[in-house]
């Protein structure tokens, strides 16, 4: 269905649905299909640029795969955000049309780059915008997990709070520890920056090569995964995930890692073996993990890992403050209209 600009205001309460907005030569602009309700200030540009016709799934949930497949037809582009996986079948379905796919995502593992790549489709995502607020609720997540806040909470809540206790809800400080980072980037930086604050003695890092530039902003010293396993006494997981990297926290990197460390992933679930951190975390082998994305996500309810007073589980909310979800889509909207001009994207991936 196809409506009216003021109508669409009133479509868009209703979810789920088909939110369709369109300017006047209507048959001649590019079609575009969004594939979820984005937030208000990319909604604008789009609105507004009076440069496509668009559709959007208004819902806060996953447009049905065989509803997406049947929506992309004949596209000219597809704004998307991480839950759509963008593979072969999708760009089949899509067609030649297709020019441009814009993912309101830093990460893009759920894209088939190959076949993005062999069908000449340019692809924007939307790095920096989110590195405050990636960065910010990694050191969140890393002092929950250190300083037993889940579990204080639950005890005074639940009338586990008796007298005070020397060694009750201990937890293990920053001060005097080394940082160690899986894959040093501009988050990797950002959550070093906030930490030493901290007092953090020391922050080490590895990643496929050296990063002198960046590592040079935070005196970071690069060393081999072996060695940031065996003296990182908290360490951060801030890789992408790619072939190299998929499951490279498994036991041989938890069981080298101190007792007392404490390992937080804030990148993508696919990066852990989650039963050898199972394993790692129940035995004892480490001290604690916070999460921030699984394997699969949402993690079902009865995984084992929620059994564990040591694993602090989020459900994948590291970039979500309204003011880093609106700049990431509109960095989003503004890559797909500046691609599909033909002009350089704000933030295009090169593939
Ligand atoms: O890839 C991303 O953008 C994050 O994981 C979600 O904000």
């Amino acid at each position: 269905m196809w409506c009216s600009r003021t109508a669409l205001g009133r479509l868009q309460n209703i979810a789920p649905c088909t939110v369709t907005g369109f300017h006047r030569a209507m048959s001649t602009l590019p079609k575009v299909y969004v594939t979820r309700k984005v937030p208000p200030d990319g909604l604008d540009i789009l609105r507004k640029s009076g440069q496509v016709q668009f559709e959007m799934w208004d819902s806060d949930d996953p447009v049905p795969r065989v509803e997406l497949l049947k929506k992309v037809k004949g596209c000219d582009g597809i704004l998307c955000v991480l839950t759509e996986k963008i593979d072969a079948q999708l760009l089949d379905a899509a067609g030649p049309n297709l020019k441009v796919l814009s993912t309101m995502s830093v990460g893009f593992d759920h894209l088939s780059l190959d076949e993005l790549k062999k069908r000449g489709i340019r692809v924007g995502y939307t790095p920096e915008v989110l590195t405050d607020a990636v960065a910010e609720l990694t050191v969140a997540l890393l002092l929950a997990t250190s300083r037993r806040l889940i579990e204080a909470t639950h005890e005074a809540k639940t009338g586990g709070w008796g007298t005070w206790r020397t060694l009750w809800l201990c937890g293990h400080e920053l001060a005097n520890s080394t940082v160690g980072i899986l894959g040093l980037g501009r988050i990797g930086v950002a959550i070093a920056e906030r930490l030493k604050p901290f007092k953090v003695k020391k922050f080490i890092y590895t990643d496929v090569e050296p990063r002198p530039e960046l590592a040079k902003m935070i005196e970071a010293e690069y060393v081999s995964l072996d060695e940031l396993a065996k003296e990182s006494d908290f360490l951060a997981i801030c890789c992408a995930l790619t072939p190299e990297t998929h499951g490279i926290c498994n036991w041989n990197l938890f069981s080298k890692m101190k007792k007392n460390a404490i390992f937080i992933n804030t990148s993508r679930g696919g990066v852990v073996n989650q039963e050898d951190l199972y394993e790692a975390l129940s035995t004892g082998v480490i001290a604690g993990a916070g999460l921030d994305v699984t394997t699969p996500e949402p993690l079902p309810t009865h995984h084992p890992l929620y059994t564990l007073k040591n694993c602090v589980i989020l459900p994948h909310v590291a970039s979500a403050s309204y003011t880093t979800r609106n700049s990431m889509s509109a960095l989003a909207a503004n890559n797909l209209l500046a691609g599909l001009r033909g002009e350089p994207m704000p933030k295009e991936l090169k593939l």
